[in-house]
C-alpha cells in the first residue's frame, strides 16, 4: 500500500499541460503492447524465466483476481521477470525512477569499456552474439555523455555543444561482455525535412534486425517540455515491439528556458505516455553531470542483460 501512495502522489500531482493532453498534438492513436520489455531472451533452464514477464497475460496467476494495489503497480511501475507485483515493496524502486529491482538484478559495475568500431550500416556491426543497449535521442540530448558518464570516462564518447557530433553507429564493449551502442542523434534541429527522415531510414535496420539488441535507452532532454519527435520515436519504437527505457537527462538543470522545471516536464512527459501505453515503459532520471541515476541506471540495465542470457 505504501507503493500505492508514494506513485499515487508521484503522478496525481503531474502538472496541467499545455495544451492539455486532449487537445495535444502529440497524442498516439494507438496502444502499444508492451508484452516484449525484454527481446529475444534466450530459452534457458531458469525455472522462473517463464513465470512472470511485465505483461499479467502471461503469468501463471492470470484466473486469480488482482488486488488493486496490484493492479495499481502493474500499471505504473515496471516489474522485471520474476516479481509478483503483490510482493512489490518500497524499497525495491529504484530511486527517481518507476522501475522496480528484481532477481536478476546484479553485478553492475563497469570495470573496463573500450571502444571497439563505428559502423555505418547495420550490417558492418560486430557479429558476435554479446547482448547490448543502444542509447538513442535527440541531437544533443546527451547521448555521448551519458556514455561516458556510465563508463566513468571522460571522452570515450565525444560529445559536443554542436548538435550532430555522432554520426556512425559505434560499439563500445564493457566488462568483455556487453556492449554500448552510440547511435546519431535525431531531429537536428536546423536540418531539412528529408535530413530528418534519413535517421530514420540510417536505424531502421539496424533496430529491427539486429538481435543482440536487449533495449533501447531513449534519452529525454527533462530541461525542456515534451517533443513531438520524441514521442514519435517511442510511438514507432513501440509499434516495432522493441523495448525501451525512457532516460531523462540533464535533471541538473534547475535554470530552465520558460520556467519549467525538470521534474515538471517529466511529469508532463510521462502523462503523454501514461494516457497511450497499458503498462508504463520504464523510466529513470539522470543527470551526466551530478552522476544521478548513473548506478541505478546500470543496476536495470544489468537485470534486462542477466536475463536476456539466461
Ligand atoms: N547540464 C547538463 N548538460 C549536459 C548533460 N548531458 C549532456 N550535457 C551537455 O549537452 C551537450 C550535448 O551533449 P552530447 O553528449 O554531445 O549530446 P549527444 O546527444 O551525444 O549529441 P549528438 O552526438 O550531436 O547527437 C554538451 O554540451 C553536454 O555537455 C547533463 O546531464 N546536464
Ligand atoms: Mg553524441
Amino acid at each position: 500500500m505504501l507503493v500505492r501512495n508514494r506513485l499515487f502522489t508521484l503522478l496525481s500531482s503531474s502538472v496541467s499541460l499545455s495544451p492539455s493532453p486532449k487537445q495535444c498534438p502529440f497524442t498516439l492513436s494507438f496502444k502499444v503492447n508492451f508484452s516484449r520489455s525484454i527481446r529475444n531472451p534466450k530459452p534457458g533452464p531458469n525455472p522462473r524465466s517463464h513465470v512472470t514477464t511485465t505483461t499479467a497475460s502471461k503469468t501463471t496467476k492470470q484466473s486469480q483476481p488482482m488486488s488493486d494495489t496490484a493492479r495499481f503497480v502493474r500499471t505504473v511501475l515496471f516489474l522485471p521477470p520474476g516479481v509478483d507485483p503483490d510482493e512489490v515493496t518500497e524499497d525495491m524502486i529504484l530511486p527517481g525512477s518507476n522501475i522496480v529491482a528484481g532477481p536478476y538484478a546484479g553485478h553492475s559495475q563497469i570495470k573496463e569499456a573500450e571502444f571497439v568500431k563505428s559502423s555505418g550500416r547495420a550490417k558492418d556491426c560486430p557479429k558476435d552474439d554479446r547482448p547490448e543497449f543502444a542509447i538513442v535521442g535527440r541531437s544533443n540530448v546527451g547521448k555521448s555523455s551519458l556514455i561516458n558518464a556510465l563508463v566513468r570516462k571522460k571522452e570515450i564518447a565525444l560529445t559536443s555543444k554542436k548538435p550532430g557530433k555522432t554520426q556512425l553507429i559505434n560499439h563500445f564493449l564493457v566488462n568483455k561482455s556487453w556492449y554500448i551502442v552510440d547511435l546519431p542523434g535525431y531531429g537536428f534541429a536546423k536540418a531539412p525535412d528529408a535530413a530528418r527522415m534519413d535517421w530514420f531510414s540510417f536505424t531502421k535496420g539496424y533496430f529491427l534486425n539486429r538481435e543482440t539488441l536487449v533495449g533501447v535507452l531513449l534519452l529525454i532532454d527533462a530541461s525542456v517540455p515534451p517533443q513531438k519527435i520524441d514521442l514519435d520515436c517511442a510511438n514507432w519504437l513501440g509499434r516495432n515491439n522493441i523495448p525501451m527505457t525512457f532516460v531523462f537527462t540533464k535533471c541538473d538543470k534547475m535554470k530552465v528556458a520558460k520556467g519549467r522545471r525538470p521534474d515538471e516536464n517529466i511529469r508532463s512527459f510521462q502523462e503523454l505516455i501514461r494516457e497511450n501505453y497499458p503498462q508504463h515503459p520504464p523510466w529513470i532520471m539522470t543527470s551526466s553531470v551530478t552522476g544521478l541515476g548513473r548506478d541505478e541506471l546500470l543496476l536495470h540495465m544489468s537485470q534486462l542483460r542477466n536475463y536476456w542470457d539466461q
